[in-house]
C-alpha cells in the first residue's frame, strides 16, 4: 500500500519502520514544516499529529477520497462533526484512542470488571495514567476511553482530574520521561484493592495496530473502530 503519514514525529517514525518491514511504501510525510501536500498518490492516510490539527487533516483525507486512520488524541469534542463529514462524502474513517492489541484486550477486561464491580458498592474506582513529558493532552485518550466505558456500565457519572466527588472517577495523569504509556484501574474498599494494569514497553504496539487498521480499512467504506478490526468485544 502507498501510505501518507500525516504527522512524522515519534509515532509517524515508528509506523514508517513497521510499514517498510510489511512491504508498504511511505509516499508522503507531513510535519509542521509542510506548506501544502497532495494525497492523490496515497491508498490510505495515517494521522498521528497534534490535537489542534487532527480534524483538518482528517477532513483533508476525506476530501481526497483517501481512507483515514487517526490515532491523534485530544480532539474528540469534534468527533461527531467528523463522522458527519465522513458520511456526507461516503468516506472511510477509523479513530482509536489506542491501537495496541494489548490495550484493546485491556478495554474488554476493564469493561467486564466494571460490570462485576458495579454490584459491590463498598468499592470505588480510580485510574492512573503515566506518559512521557512531551505529551500535550491530559488525561490520555486511552484513560478517557476506559473511564467512559466504566461510566456506561456503572452508576459513575463522569471523570475528573481534580478531587473526585461521589460517583466521579478520579484520573491521575503523571508525566515521566520516556514512558510510552501506562494505565492502571483500581477498585478500593476499606479492606482491599483490586487493580488491573497495562504497560506499553515501547510504541511498537501502537504502530503495528495502526498499520493493521490501515491495511484493513483500505477496501472499506464507513466509520469504524478497533473493535471492527480486531473482531473483539
Ligand atoms: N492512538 C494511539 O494508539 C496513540 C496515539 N498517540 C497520539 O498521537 C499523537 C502524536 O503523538 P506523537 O507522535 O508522540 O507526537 P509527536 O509530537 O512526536 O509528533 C507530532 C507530529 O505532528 C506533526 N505536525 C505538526 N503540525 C502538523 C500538521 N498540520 N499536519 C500534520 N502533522 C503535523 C509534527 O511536526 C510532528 O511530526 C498524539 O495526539 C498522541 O496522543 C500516540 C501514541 C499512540
Ligand atoms: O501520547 C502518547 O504517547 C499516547 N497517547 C495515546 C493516549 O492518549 O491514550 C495512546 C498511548 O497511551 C500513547
Amino acid at each position: 500500500m502507498n501510505i501518507a503519514l500525516l504527522g512524522y514525529g515519534k509515532m509517524g517514525k515508528s509506523i514508517e519502520k513497521i510499514a517498510l518491514e510489511r512491504d508498504h511504501q511511505i509516499v508522503l510525510k507531513v510535519t509542521s514544516e509542510t506548506d501544502t501536500f497532495d494525497l492523490s498518490g496515497a491508498d490510505v492516510a495515517i494521522d498521528f499529529s497534534l490535537p489542534s490539527v487532527a480534524v483538518k487533516n482528517i477532513k483533508r483525507a476525506l476530501d481526497s477520497n483517501v481512507p483515514i486512520i487517526s490515532g491523534t488524541t485530544g480532539w474528540l469534542d469534534d468527533y461527531n462533526e467528523v463522522v458527519t463529514y465522513c458520511e456526507q462524502r461516503e468516506g472511510s474513517f477509523l479513530y482509536a484512542s489506542n491501537f495496541s492489541l494489548g490495550v484493546n484486550l485491556f478495554f474488554e477486561l476493564s469493561k467486564k470488571l466494571s460490570q462485576l464491580m458495579s454490584e459491590f458498592k463498598a468499592y470505588h474506582v480510580t485510574m492512573e495514567e503515566i506518559h512521557h513529558t512531551q505529551k500535550l493532552d491530559a488525561p490520555s485518550g486511552t484513560a478517557i476511553s476506559l473511564a467512559e466505558a466504566i461510566i456506561a456500565n456503572t452508576d459513575y457519572t463522569n471523570w475528573t482530574l481534580k478531587e473526585a466527588k461521589p460517583k466521579e472517577i478520579h484520573i491521575e495523569a503523571k508525566r515521566i520521561e520516556n514512558t510510552p504509556g501506562t494505565h492502571e484501574i483500581s477498585y478500593h474498599s476499606d479492606i482491599d484493592t483490586i487493580s488491573i494494569k497495562h504497560i506499553a514497553h515501547s510504541r511498537a504496539g501502537f504502530a503495528l495496530g495502526a498499520l493493521i487498521a490501515a491495511e484493513w480499512i483500505s477496501d472499506k467504506k464507513g466509520i469504524f473502530t478497533m473493535k471492527d478490526v480486531l473482531n473483539i468485544g
